[in-house]
């Protein structure tokens, strides 16, 4: 079974016997933790326990060169020479700042191929993939959790949110602990950098009757299924 089809089962698991479940998956105990707290407590107080990763079966360690790559590597030396050389020879912010003109180039290419569909009056299909774990769902952390509301991320204290959860884990689309997605600088960088332009530069409207439909469909990773559809024109003249 795969873990996508799995997830509605574990949703009522947990509704059942509450935020740590325990199955038996091949030969190995799958524990689903559910709770932020819980969470929290595993990745951050217990980080170097909980740092390490499972032998693999035989067709992903031909994936994984036996495990010489950095998110299946055991959390040791190999782990931590491969993460050190690319947090500091690839995302290190001098290196992401080298990055401008591939950055530049993309936004172009982007923008050219929205001014021409814009033309083509055709609507467009945009693939959004959402991290929605049970945890960024919280209503007693998240007013509303389910609502677009992105003023949320934005306290009056000017104090900006903490994506690695070190303090208290909210939400954790990058993981959290010491295998926490060494790129999501960079990745937040970049998800800013287009949809700021993007939106700067062409006006995007829903198509007739369209709504944002969050019905998730598993590909090689989990995407819409049913993409968003947009009607888009530029702003600038
Ligand atoms: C929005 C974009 C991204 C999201 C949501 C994301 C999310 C994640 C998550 C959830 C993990 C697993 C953390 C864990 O095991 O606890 C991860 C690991 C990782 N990510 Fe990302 N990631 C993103 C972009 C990137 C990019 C752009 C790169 C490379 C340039 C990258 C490189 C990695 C690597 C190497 C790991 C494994 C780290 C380790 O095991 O030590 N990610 N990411």
């Amino acid at each position: 079974m795969s873990a996508f089809k799995i997830e509605p089962i574990l949703r009522s698991l947990h509704a059942k016997f509450g935020p740590m479940v325990t199955l038996r998956i091949g030969t190995r105990p799958a524990i689903f933790i559910a709770d932020r707290t819980l969470a929290h407590e595993a990745l951050i107080h217990g980080g170097a326990v909980f740092a390490d990763r499972p032998p693999a079966v035989a067709t992903r360690k031909i994936l994984s060169s036996n495990q010489h790559n950095i998110s299946s590597s055991f959390y040791g030396p190999t782990w931590r020479l491969l993460r050190r050389n690319l947090t500091a020879e690839i995302l290190h912010l001098s290196r992401v700042k080298s990055y401008t003109h591939a950055r530049n180039w993309v936004l172009q290419i982007l923008q050219n191929r929205f001014e021409s569909q814009a033309k083509a009056g055709r609507p467009i299909y945009g693939t959004i993939n959402f991290m929605v774990a049970e945890m960024g769902w919280d209503p007693e952390v998240w007013e509303d959790p389910m609502a677009f509301k992105p003023e949320r991320f934005l306290n009056s204290g000017g104090e900006t949110f903490d994506i690695t959860g070190s303090r208290e884990i909210k939400m954790m689309p990058f993981g959290a602990g010491r295998r926490i997605c060494p790129a999501y600088g960079l990745a937040i960088l970049h998800l800013e950098y287009f949809v700021a332009n993007l939106i700067w530069r062409f006006e995007w409207k829903a198509v007739d009757g369209d709504d944002v439909d969050l019905t998730e469909k598993e590909e090689f990773t989990v995407v819409m299924k049913n993409p968003l559809q947009a009607q888009i024109c530029p702003r600038l003249k």
